[in-house]
């Protein structure tokens, strides 16, 4: 089924459902071998309903391929010391192979420190500075999650992706910064915009693969793409109950070669990926 685009576009529910499929295979012989079963704790801070939705998903998702979720909850007003300490109990369960803190965190509270607070052998996000850093010199081990699913994408559709000029738009430490490393990692060749980017269209309008990670909706019109492109929409705006992405893609679809949607693309091929991590976290102690 791999380089079948289906009406060039990327069907992310499709590629995860297959993915899916794969490891709740290895999960069951993990089971069957040694009654291994690989655990994920995720922490949500506060009740931003976007990062419940997605906690939700990515624990629905566990269930279905028979990963262990653990749900911690935790108020707003928490402080980082209780944070961290939530997190230091979590690196000693052997129970828990991945340990997953839903951002974005409440404002009085260090993303930053919390992360490194994570064991970098749990840390299934891919955000500690160890796991970043080795991605940096080209060693991917736990690698955040939206960046690996487009990876995996790029694969799953056989686009070369050396020597090719590639736009990345949105330097977050989540998408954008980890995106450019992987790609550098596969020579390509990769521009990164961000918000105080001059031009952007003179950018995006070059590449043969664009990754719109800027959480504007619709930022990406018809015009600023090139012809043939491969298009990635990792954004994703609310507005009045519906969903939009960053990509106006009604428009972008008849100029791209691929493209992924929104909902239904980008986003399953992040949780799907979250799910490999836990089951590879789980193997490496096996
Ligand atoms: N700890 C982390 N926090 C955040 C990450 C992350 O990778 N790790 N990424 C984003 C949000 N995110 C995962 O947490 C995420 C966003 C969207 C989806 C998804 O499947 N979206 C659906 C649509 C869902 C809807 O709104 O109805 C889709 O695109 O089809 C999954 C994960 C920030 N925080």
């Amino acid at each position: 089924m791999a380089g079948e685009a289906k009406q060039g576009i990327i069907d992310g529910r499709a590629i995860s459902k297959q993915i899916e499929a794969e490891l709740t295979e290895e999960i069951a012989s993990m089971k069957a071998d040694d009654g291994m079963v690989p655990g994920l704790a995720t922490i949500l801070v506060g009740q931003d309903p976007a990062s419940q939705l997605y906690v939700r998903l990515k624990h629905k998702a566990c269930d279905r391929v028979g990963i262990y979720a653990e749900d911690q909850k935790l108020d707003a007003s928490i402080t980082q010391k209780e944070l961290l300490d939530r997190i230091k109990n979590l690196n000693t369960r052997a129970d828990i192979h991945g340990i997953l803190l839903q951002l974005p965190l409440p404002q009085h509270l260090d993303a930053k420190k919390a992360m490194q607070a994570i064991d970098p052998a749990k840390d299934v996000d891919g955000f500690h500075p160890y796991n970043v850093g080795n991605l940096m010199i080209g060693d991917e081990g736990f690698v955040p999650c939206t960046p690996a699913g487009i990876i995996r994408a790029l694969e799953y559709y056989d686009v070369d992706i050396e020597g090719k000029d590639v736009v990345i738009v949105g330097h977050s430490n989540v998408v954008g910064k980890p995106m450019a490393a992987m790609l550098l990692n596969r020579n390509a060749t990769v521009a990164v915009c961000h918000v105080y980017t001059k031009d952007l269209k003179s950018y995006t309008a070059g590449a043969d693969i664009l990754v719109v990670a800027a959480g504007v909706k619709h930022l990406i019109k018809e015009d600023m793409v090139k012809k043939g492109a491969v298009v990635f929409d990792a954004g994703i705006t609310e507005e009045e109950g519906k969903i939009y992405g960053d990509v106006d893609f009604e428009n972008v679809v008849n100029k791209a070669s691929l493209i992924t949607p929104v909902p239904g693309g980008v986003g399953p091929m992040t949780i799907a990926t979250l799910l490999t991590h836990v089951t590879f976290a789980a193997k490496k102690i096996e």
